[in-house]
This record gives C-alpha cells, sequence and structure tokens, in this order.
C-alpha cells in the first residue's frame, strides 16, 4: 500500500484550509516528507497545483484517493515544527493556512522562478544527466512532466550530492561561481617544471613557489591569487597553460558579509548586574524552562554581552539560538558583534538582502550548517533545529508586528517556539512593551533589571527647552539659542553630536498663504511630501508624483510656503548656522543603496563628521565613545496622533536616542526641544524612568479600557465605492455585535484617519474586550464574508492585536 499524505494546497480560500489527501506514487512516496512541496491535481479539472504536505496518513481512507504528480525538493524547505506552527499561526491571524506557509519560505523558491538542474560534474556526467531528463528540463526543470521513474532517480542524485535543484529569478539571483585554482605541481614534478622556467622569469618562479605550497586539495581562489599573492593575470594564464594549476568554476554561497573584515572578539567579564541576567538566562537554557525572560536594562547596560554569551552557552549545550532584531539595516553593529563572536556559525536573515543571498542562508540554516540566526521579523520561521534560545532584542518595536496578512507578531510566535522546544525566550529592552511588562506584574514573566549603565557611568542629563518660549531666539524654526550653543560646544571640544528629527506624523507639505490651500494626493486624503533630490511633490502611501508647484492652484497666489522640515532642509539650515561643522545625513534617501548605513556610521565612528543628523534610524543601538551631545529638534510631532500608543512610542524613542549620549568615558547631555513641555511622556523620558512610565501609562491604559487591560482587534473595510464600504462595514458590525457581551466596546464603523488611499475609502470597526470566547467564530464569519465582498471588490482584513490605527 502506498503512502498517503495530507496536503495544504495553495488556494488562500476557506474552501481549501483544511488538508486534501493524496496517495503517493510507490517510486517517490520515500522522498515526500512532512514539509515537502508537491504538485497535486485539484478541483473538478484536476488543474496541477502546489501545495504543502502536513501530515501523513496512516489510518485507512475510502473513496479513491488522486495521486501526488510530483515533488518538488526532496529536501524539504519547512520541518515538522513549522509546519504545526503554521496551523497555530493561521488560527491566531485569521488567516489561510496557506498563506502561512507561504510567508514562512523564502521569496526565492515562491513565484516566476525558473528552476535548473545543476550537474556536479566530479560526481556524475552530463551525458548521463542529459540521458535521464533531457536538455529541456536541465535547463528549465517541470518535474511533474517526468514520470515517476524519472522523478525517483532525480531526487535519488539529489541527495547523492550528484545534481542540486536550483532557483533563478528575472533579476537572476543565481549561485554566485567562483573561479578556484587547482595546483598541480608536486615534489615529483616540480624540479623538471622549474628547469623549464628562464632564469630571470621571476614572476614565473615566484607563482610555481606559491602554488607548490598550496594544498591541492583545497585549492585558491583565483580573486585571492590575484590580490593578495599580487600574481599577474597573464602570468597566472599561462601557468595554467604550462599545467601547473587547473582552473574551474565553483560554487559559492553569497556572503552578504564579503569585504566586511570580521575582528573576532571574545566575551567580556560580565558585571554583577549582567551577571543575575545571565544566570537567570542559564538556570532557564539548563532546565528546558521556556517561561519567557524580561531583561529591562537601561541604554549601554550591556545587553548584548548578555544575549551573546547565553547564545554561547545554548550552542555550547548542542543546541541553536535564534536572535531577532528590530531591522537589521539599521542596526549593523549588531550584527558584526555577532559574526565577530560567532563566524561562520551565524546565519542573517533580512530585507537588505537579495532574494538569492537569502535563500542562501536558508538553506545553511536547514542544512544544519548554522548555530546562530541574526534577523528581522520573518527570520522567526527559520528552520533551526534543536533551539536552544530565543532573544528577542529592543522588544518593544513596533517592526515585529507584520501589517499583512498573516499579521503575526514575531514575539508570539517565538513565544509559542520556544515552548515547544523547551528553551527561554529573552525578551530585552530599555523601555519594554507595556504588554510585555505588565505580564511580569501578573507572573507570566520571568524578570531583570539592570540599573546601571556596563561602565558604571550615569545616564546622560537630559534637557528640556520650550520651543514656545525660544520660538525666534535662534536661527530659524529648528534650532534655538541653546541647542546651537551646545553643538558649538562639542565641536570645540572636538566632541561628537547625534541630531535627530522626528519624522512620524510628520511631513514637509506646502500650503497657499493667500487662501490656505494644502496640496493633497488626488488618490488619497493626505498631503504630498516634498522631496528635493527629485525636486518633486511624492505622496507616500500611493507612490503619486508631481512637480513642486509655483503658483496656488486654487487661487493662483504665489506666496507659496513650504511647511515643515525635512532632513535636508535642517542639513541645510546647520550649514548656514555652523558652517564649519561637518554633516552626515541619515535618512531614506541617504540609505537606499545596499550597506549605505554601515558606511556612514562606519564614517561616523572614524571621525569623518562631527553630526549625524538623521531620522528615528539613528535612535537604536549606535554606541560611539565621543558622542557627548544627543539633540532632538521635535520631540512631540508623534503626540497628537490619533493612536493609543503615541504616548509610548515617544517615550521609548526619546528614551532610546538619549541613551546614545555618554556611552563611554566622557559624560554625556540631550536636548530636547518641544512644545508640550508638560507632558507626562516627554517628563518622564526626561527622568529617564521606565518604571514611573510604565505606571502612569497603565493608569490610563485602563481608563481608556486599552491594551494591555484589554485585548483589541480591527476590522478594516476598504472598496473604491465609498457606500459599498461603509455598507460591508456595517453588515460586518452585525455579524459581531450579537456575538458578543455587553462588557466589550465596539468603535465604529468610522472612517480611517486617513480615510482615502489609493482612490479607495477606508472604515473601521475597532474592538474591545477581555473575555469573549463568541469573538473567535464571529471574526472566521467574518474571515468567511470577507471571501465572499473581496469578488465584489471590497477588501475587509482582520488585525488581532494592531500596533497601529492610522
Ligand atoms: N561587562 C562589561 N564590561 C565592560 N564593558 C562592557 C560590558 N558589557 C558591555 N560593555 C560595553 O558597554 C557598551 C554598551 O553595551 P551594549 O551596547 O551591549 O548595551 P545595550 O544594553 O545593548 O544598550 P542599548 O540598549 O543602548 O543599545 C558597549 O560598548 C559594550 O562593549
Ligand atoms: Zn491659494
Ligand atoms: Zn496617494
Amino acid at each position: 500500500m502506498s503512502k498517503k499524505f495530507n496536503v495544504i494546497v495553495n488556494v488562500p480560500a476557506l474552501q481549501t484550509n483544511t488538508p486534501f489527501t493524496y496517495i503517493a506514487d510507490d517510486a517517490v512516496e520515500d522522498d515526500i516528507k512532512i514539509g515537502s512541496r508537491v504538485i497535486v491535481p485539484f478541483g473538478k479539472a484536476e488543474r496541477p497545483i502546489q501545495g504543502f504536505v502536513v501530515e501523513e496518513v496512516t489510518q485507512k481512507v475510502t473513496g479513491d484517493l488522486k495521486k501526488i504528480i510530483s515533488v518538488l525538493e526532496p529536501e524539504p524547505l519547512l520541518n515538522e515544527e513549522l509546519i504545526s506552527l503554521s496551523n497555530w499561526l493561521a488560527d491566531k491571524t485569521y488567516s489561510y493556512r496557506v498563506s502561512c506557509l507561504n510567508a514562512m519560505i523564502p521569496n526565492l523558491v515562491k513565484v516566476n522562478t525558473r528552476r535548473f538542474v545543476k550537474i556536479n560534474s566530479e560526481k556524475i556526467t552530463q551525458t548521463q544527466v542529459l540521458e535521464l531528463l533531457g536538455e529541456q528540463q536541465v535547463t528549465d526543470l517541470k518535474v511533474s512532466d517526468l514520470t515517476f521513474a524519472q522523478q525517483r532517480q532525480l531526487n535519488h542524485w539529489i541527495k547523492e550530492n550528484k545534481v542540486s535543484l536550483e532557483y533563478a529569478t528575472e533579476n537572476s539571483a543565481r549561485k554566485k561561481m567562483i573561479n578556484w585554482i587547482w595546483p598541480l605541481i608536486t615534489d615529483e614534478n616540480y624540479g623538471v617544471e622549474v628547469d623549464k622556467i628562464r632564469k630571470n622569469a621571476t614572476k614565473q618562479l615566484e607563482l610555481i613557489e606559491i602554488l607548490k605550497n598550496i594544498d591541492p586539495d583545497e585549492g585558491i581562489s583565483q580573486t585571492t591569487l590575484l590580490n593578495e599573492y599580487h600574481v599577474g593575470r597573464s602570468t597566472l594564464n599561462s601557468a595554467v597553460k604550462n599545467g601547473w594549476a587547473k582552473r574551474s568554476e565553483i560554487e559559492r554561497y553569497r556572503d552578504p558579509f564579503e569585504g566586511s573584515d570580521l575582528k573576532s572578539d571574545t566575551s567580556l567579564q560580565l558585571n554583577e548586574e549582567q551577571q543575575q541576567a545571565y544566570d537567570l538566562v542559564v538556570r532557564a537554557i539548563e532546565q528546558h524552562q521556556s517561561k519567557p525572560i524580561l531583561i529591562e536594562g537601561v541604554t549601554g547596560s550591556g545587553k548584548t554581552e548578555v544575549y551573546l554569551q547565553s547564545i554561547s552557552k545554548a550552542i555550547g549545550e548542542g543546541k541553536s539560538a535564534l536572535l531577532l532584531v528590530p531591522e537589521i539595516s539599521l542596526t549593523p553593529l549588531m550584527v558584526k558583534r555577532v559574526r565577530a563572536r560567532f563566524g561562520r556559525q551565524v546565519a542573517v536573515l533580512h530585507s537588505g538582502l537579495s532574494d538569492g543571498e537569502k535563500f542562501d542562508e536558508w538553506r545553511r540554516i536547514i542544512r544544519n550548517e548554522v548555530k546562530v540566526v541574526v534577523g528581522a521579523r520573518s527570520a522567526v520561521f527559520a528552520p533551526l533545529q534543536n533551539l536552544g534560545i530565543i532573544i528577542i532584542d529592543e522588544e518593544h518595536s513596533e517592526t515585529y508586528k507584520q501589517t499583512d496578512a498573516p499579521r503575526y507578531h514575531a514575539r508570539d510566535v517565538a513565544i509559542y517556539r520556544a515552548k515547544n522546544a523547551n528553551c527561554p525566550v529573552v525578551l530585552g529592552s530599555a523601555t519594554p512593551s507595556l504588554e510585555s511588562r505588565s505580564r511580569v506584574e501578573r507572573g507570566r514573566y520571568d524578570f531583570v533589571q539592570i540599573k546601571r549603565r556596563a561602565n558604571q557611568k550615569d545616564l546622560p542629563e537630559i534637557k528640556i527647552v520650550d520651543m514656545r518660549e525660544h520660538l525666534g531666539d535662534g536661527f530659524n524654526e529648528n534650532f534655538s539659542a541653546p541647542m546651537v550653543e551646545e553643538i558649538q560646544k562639542r565641536l570645540l571640544k572636538k566632541e561628537q553630536v547625534v541630531l535627530m528629527l522626528n519624522r512620524r506624523g510628520f511631513s514637509s507639505f506646502v500650503m497657499c498663504r493667500s487662501c490656505g490651500f494644502v496640496l493633497k494626493c488626488p488618490n488619497c486624503d493626505v498631503s504630498l511630501t516634498m522631496h528635493m533630490d527629485t525636486h518633486s511633490m511624492r505622496c507616500h502611501y500611493c507612490g503619486h508624483e508631481e512637480p513642486i508647484p509655483k503658483s496656488c492652484r486654487n487661487c493662483g497666489s504665489t506666496k507659496i510656503r513650504f511647511f515643515g522640515t525635512g532632513t535636508e532642509k535642517v542639513e541645510q539650515q546647520l550649514a548656514e548656522i555652523i558652517p564649519e561643522a561637518r554633516v552626515i545625513r541619515m535618512d531614506v534617501d541617504t540609505t537606499r543603496r545596499k550597506g549605505a548605513h554601515e558606511r556612514l556610521l562606519a564614517k561616523f565612528g572614524n571621525h569623518d563628521a562631527d553630526i549625524l543628523l538623521g531620522t528615528q534610524m539613528i535612535a537604536k543601538g549606535l554606541d560611539f565613545p565621543d558622542v557627548t551631545l544627543v539633540g532632538v529638534l521635535n520631540a512631540d510631532t508623534a503626540l497628537e496622533l490619533p493612536d493609543l500608543r503615541a504616548s509610548e512610542r515617544t517615550f521609548q524613542l526619546l528614551t532610546q536616542v538619549a541613551g546614545r549620549a555618554g556611552r563611554a568615558d566622557k559624560k554625556g547631555e540631550v536636548l530636547i526641544q518641544t512644545f508640550n513641555p508638560d507632558h507626562y511622556a516627554i517628563k518622564l523620558a526626561q527622568k529617564q524612568d521606565y518604571e514611573d512610565f510604565f505606571r502612569k501609562e497603565m493608569y490610563l491604559r485602563h481608563l481608556g479600557k486599552y491594551p494591555p487591560y484589554y485585548f483589541t482587534a480591527l476590522i478594516s473595510i476598504s472598496d473604491r465605492d465609498e457606500k459599498e464600504a461603509l455598507k460591508s462595514a456595517y453588515e460586518m458590525l452585525n455579524i459581531i455585535q450579537p456575538k458578543v457581551s455587553s462588557n466589550a466596546v465596539i468603535l465604529g464603523p468610522t472612517a480611517k484617519s486617513i480615510s482615502k488611499i489609493k482612490q479607495k475609502y477606508y472604515y473601521q470597526i475597532l474592538i474591545k474586550y477581555q473575555k469573549e470566547p463568541g469573538l473567535h467564530n464571529a471574526l472566521l464569519e467574518v474571515l468567511e464574508r470577507s471571501q465572499e465582498k473581496f469578488r465584489h471588490g471590497t477588501r475587509i482584513s482582520i488585525d488581532p492585536e494592531p500596533q497601529n490605527f492610522l
């Protein structure tokens, strides 16, 4: 009897949200595993469709089963743990199971990728492969066109490493091939060959010496010979011609860190508070406890060192480790430190890598070639076996929440995985999310604080500049007199300054001074933002772009004013006020190119600049000893946003950026310019008192019936036709209302604060609740209805625990 498997097909719909059972052909049944992707016939027309194998079926199944057409890769991309995780995830996020599975696998293998067969010519001849598959299949593999016998043979060869399956995308994320030189000079032929060389051909004599000393089995890369041994290209070519060496192309994993030199480093001696945190983690590792541990450590307290040593401990126990960071491209220093400690045992997954690079890293993980994975949100699905620890740095960061379906929070996924693996989850932050910190209060998490900086120095002193009093005493609207004075002081002392322009909830827009007209996007309900680099007005939601106007479109007046501030404008202003200052600007425009972050930060670290001016992206992770002043130009732009976390985010951001000052021997100072000096988020950030803030904010959340006292779910409804959108919103309301008690609070339907995006109208319903056993089913019904609505052009989404209400 052939093996039977349950398969989730790649059709995101409710009807296909449960697995279908298929039978395997005897020839390939052993190549199919849980996590394999297969092609199966689907529907009345038996259309071949992709699917994921989620289970082997051992009990009897009545009725005729359809046969699995082919298996896409005999080495599965996901392991059993992740397959079972997808089930939980789908339920938790109200999404289709296949969407969850697709969210886990690397992009490269998803769509529009050509697959081809690569022949390992040391183990098999091209003729053999062509005989089995034919030329067409080798260059463009369609396994479903192969017979089962052919598939079986192919899979066999893959497992024996005779051939491998590769993926090519249109942008050609292919495997990287490099020229490799294999020396053929041995002790036997050395003398003979040397005698043939003319005595004045020193280059050749040098090269033959080099070749003699290279391990013939290992060989050497051509680049190394050319660049490091300074061998001339023509010398090398003639050596190959003379038969001193053989040249071949070999595959090398694309190394995302190519070129960045890696100094290895060793553990630091932990101080007492770090040791306490470390001990707590180690105990959990040793006792296989999965209760999350929250480390609340002030900025500069050396949390990273605790992470690194904890990872070391897990590896020492034969386990693997996963370290999540908010956004890798923003924290190159962290990645560097992990790589410096663990070298080639580390794989890195993040959005800055090409699909090909990500896929390479993924393969290293699934083949168990790495022990440590560092990555942003989606790396939480890294197929590591035998997890020994999961660490989430800056656990409060909103980047851990996925904003598209499946709308998961990486923290929840990490906690779930850790529970399955019986290993600890460590959540670290100077300003923990209220959710996490309150779970400590309720005994759900273990807790440890690090109250002092690693070097036992004080936190920087923070001064508030009330901009209402200082408007006009400075040089322009962005720089008060005290700010300019403090910057100048640092420059005289050859110290460095970090200046942050808070861009959250903020844009530079154009307004007519005669009639008040504001230039808006024709598709969306937002004002257009001015971009000096392209000299255009751009919509940040739909990408609409138009020239900067010279006169008002409404009244024709030429009295147009540009409001708001971009980093470029601040950079210009700075150049007028302090022309001698060397400034590095860091924002989305200057960091678009790959590796740009790292380069700019390295420049700043080398003292090639005095001032680092940037957006929020400079608030996290920087550790520069000579930064003694941090200036925040506008602290409060985010406070007015219609978002329940506005205060929390402002407090976190200010604390975070303030923490960049005075991290080494020199004392640090922070200047915060604000129009709301009395706001508690600003006042408590000044005190750098997270615990105080936590209590105050918890009190307000309690009053407002907000998280973490209440759970939230947000339903968003959009349509090109505003009436349709509103009508559907009420339909959803009518599904939910009867299924929840009067303790639940339902807000809406209301228009979203940006009610029109890309020509579509947006409405939302917010549900706040504590215990509502009926809600889950109600939301499943919404999901079901949304499928129907989809066909009529209405989009409905469910966001459990939304992080953003805009
Ligand atoms: N035990 C130690 N002894 C000496 N120096 C240490 C020790 N632990 C950490 N440091 C140093 O202290 C500095 C701050 O550490 P680290 O960057 O890990 O802090 P952090 O808690 O991650 O800070 P932040 O949250 O602000 O990013 C680093 O330069 C680090 O090398
Ligand atoms: Zn006008
Ligand atoms: Zn727009």
